[in-house]
C-alpha cells in the first residue's frame, strides 16, 4: 500500500446528506479514492440499512455512526443488528455506561456466532462531542474537571469494557493513548483545515496536526461536503496528512 492509500485510509468523510441521491453523488466525486465512508443519522434516518449495504457492496469500509445511548439490553440487541449488516466500525456513548458498553459488546459477539463470515466492527466509545467546551461540560452538563480529563476517565471506562476505542477530539489524542495504551484507537473529529469555518466544533485541529498527534482516524464533514470540490478538498486534505508520514 503506497502513502496515498494510507493516508487516505485513515480519512472517514461524513456522508452528511438529507437523500441518497445525494450522497451517491459525492461519492461518485470520491471515485477512487479508498477512504472510510461514514454514515451517520441524517442518512441512516432517510435511507436505512440498504444504502449501508450499498457503500459495502461498492468496496468501501463503512463506519456507521449511531451513538446508540440506551439500557443495556436495548443496546446489545441493537448491536447483534448493526454487526450483522456488515460495517466496519460503529459507536456507543461511553457516558451509558460500563454494563451497556459490555451488553454492546456482547451483542457484536452474539452476531458473530450467528454469523461467522462476518468481519468483527470496531467499536467505539464516544467520549465528550467535538462540539462541547469547558464552559458546558462544566455548568451545563454539570461535570467537574477539565475536558481532557473526563475524556481519558471515559476511554479509561471504555477501555474496561473491552471496546476498541473512543471517539474525541484530536487535542485529546496523547492522553488517552498515554492512558489507555498506543494500540486503543481514536477516531477523531472536530478536523479544520486551516481557513475553514469551525461552525459548531469547539475542540478543532487541521488534518496535519491531528496526524502528528497519533490519531488513527480523522473524521471530516463540512470542510469536504461543502467544498466548491469535494474531491479537490478531500485530496488536499489526504495530501496534507501525507505530511505527518
Ligand atoms: O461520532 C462522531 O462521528 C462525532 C463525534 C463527535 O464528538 N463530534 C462529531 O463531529 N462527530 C461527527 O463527525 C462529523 C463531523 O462533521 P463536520 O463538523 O462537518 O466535519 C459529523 O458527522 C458528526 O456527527
Amino acid at each position: 500500500m503506497n502513502i496515498f492509500e494510507q493516508a487516505a485510509g485513515r480519512l472517514m468523510v461524513a456522508l452528511d446528506c438529507p437523500t441518497v441521491e445525494q450522497a451517491r453523488q459525492l461519492i461518485d466525486t470520491l471515485e477512487g479514492i479508498p477512504c472510510y465512508m461514514k454514515v451517520g443519522m441524517q442518512l441512516y434516518y432517510s435511507e436505512g440499512p440498504d444504502f449501508v449495504r450499498e457503500l459495502k457492496d461498492r468496496g468501501y469500509s463503512v463506519f456507521l455512526d449511531l451513538k446508540m445511548h440506551d439500557i443495556p439490553n436495548t443496546v446489545k440487541n441493537g448491536a447483534f443488528s448493526i454487526t450483522s449488516l456488515g460495517v466496519d466500525m460503529f459507536n456507543v456513548h461511553a457516558a451509558g455506561g460500563l454494563k451497556m458498553m459490555k451488553a454492546a459488546k456482547e451483542g457484536v459477539l452474539e452476531a458473530m456466532a450467528a454469523s461467522p463470515a462476518l468481519k468483527q466492527p470496531i467499536l467505539i466509545g464516544v467520549t465528550q462531542l467535538t462540539s462541547t467546551d469547558q464552559t458546558m461540560l462544566n455548568e451545563e452538563l454539570g461535570i467537574p474537571g477539565t475536558v481532557e480529563q473526563s475524556v481519558v476517565s471515559y476511554a479509561l471506562l471504555t477501555k474496561e469494557a473491552g471496546l476498541d476505542g473512543v471517539v474525541a477530539s484530536p487535542l485529546e489524542v496523547q492522553a488517552i493513548k498515554s492512558a489507555c495504551g498506543k494500540d486503543f484507537k481514536t477516531v477523531t473529529p472536530g478536523i479544520r483545515p486551516a481557513g475553514s469555518a469551525a461552525g459548531d466544533q469547539s475542540r478543532t485541529l487541521t488534518p496535519l496536526e491531528a496526524m502528528q498527534q497519533g490519531t488513527d482516524y480523522i473524521v471530516v464533514g463540512r470542510p469536504i461536503i461543502s467544498a466548491p470540490s469535494p474531491r479537490e478538498a478531500a485530496l488536499q486534505i489526504i495530501e496534507e496528512m501525507k505530511q505527518a508520514w
